[in-house]
């Protein structure tokens, strides 16, 4: 007698694809190349280039490949977000006091349409009344603050987790 050999039917659960590696772009701005001597009480001691390599080496044991970029100049900020669609799964954002001023930013975030999480070292919310407004906050995704350097690296674990869920839709 022949026997029917059961074949699995994939289930809407099995649906998600994990891409191989994914692209991220950090990008932090004016001042932020001053962390590790910039108000340490603030900011802390880590440097960006402490950051930095921090986010690299978390992104590999996450399947990011992991692209920073810091500058003082807003443009150099927006040629990067600009020229980011179709490169990059996803951005952090980290716009220092532009956050609080630059509509620019906010456009091109929402000209892109790249998944952008907001980082800030502290928490503006907390501190003085002029960082309590971003001007970036509503063209991301979500927005890690206040846990000092560990944000940047909180906020790239939760943009994978975004991404991931994403994906499973
Ligand atoms: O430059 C910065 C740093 C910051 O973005 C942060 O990471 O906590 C907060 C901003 O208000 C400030 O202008």
């Amino acid at each position: 007698m022949a026997t029917k050999k059961a074949v699995a039917k994939p289930s809407a659960s099995k649906k998600a694809t994990r891409p191989n590696r994914r692209r991220v772009l950090v990008l932090s701005g004016p001042n932020l190349q001053l962390l590790g001597t910039r108000e340490p009480e603030i900011y802390g001691r880590d440097t960006l280039d402490d950051i930095h390599a921090r986010l690299v080496a978390r992104g590999s044991e996450l399947r990011v490949d992991v692209d920073t970029f810091q500058s003082n100049h807003e443009g150099a900020l927006l040629d990067r977000i600009g020229g980011s669609r179709g490169v990059y799964d996803g951005l952090l954002l980290n716009a220092g006091a532009y956050t609080h001023t630059s509509l620019a930013l906010f456009d091109a975030l929402k000209a892109v349409g790249v998944p952008c999480i907001e980082v800030h070292v502290s928490n503006p919310e907390a501190r003085e009344a002029y960082r309590h407004k971003s001007m970036v906050a509503p063209a991301c995704v979500a927005k890690i603050s206040g846990f000092g350097p560990d944000s940047y690296v909180l906020a790239l674990e939760g943009l994978v987790r975004w991404l991931d869920r994403r994906a499973s839709r």
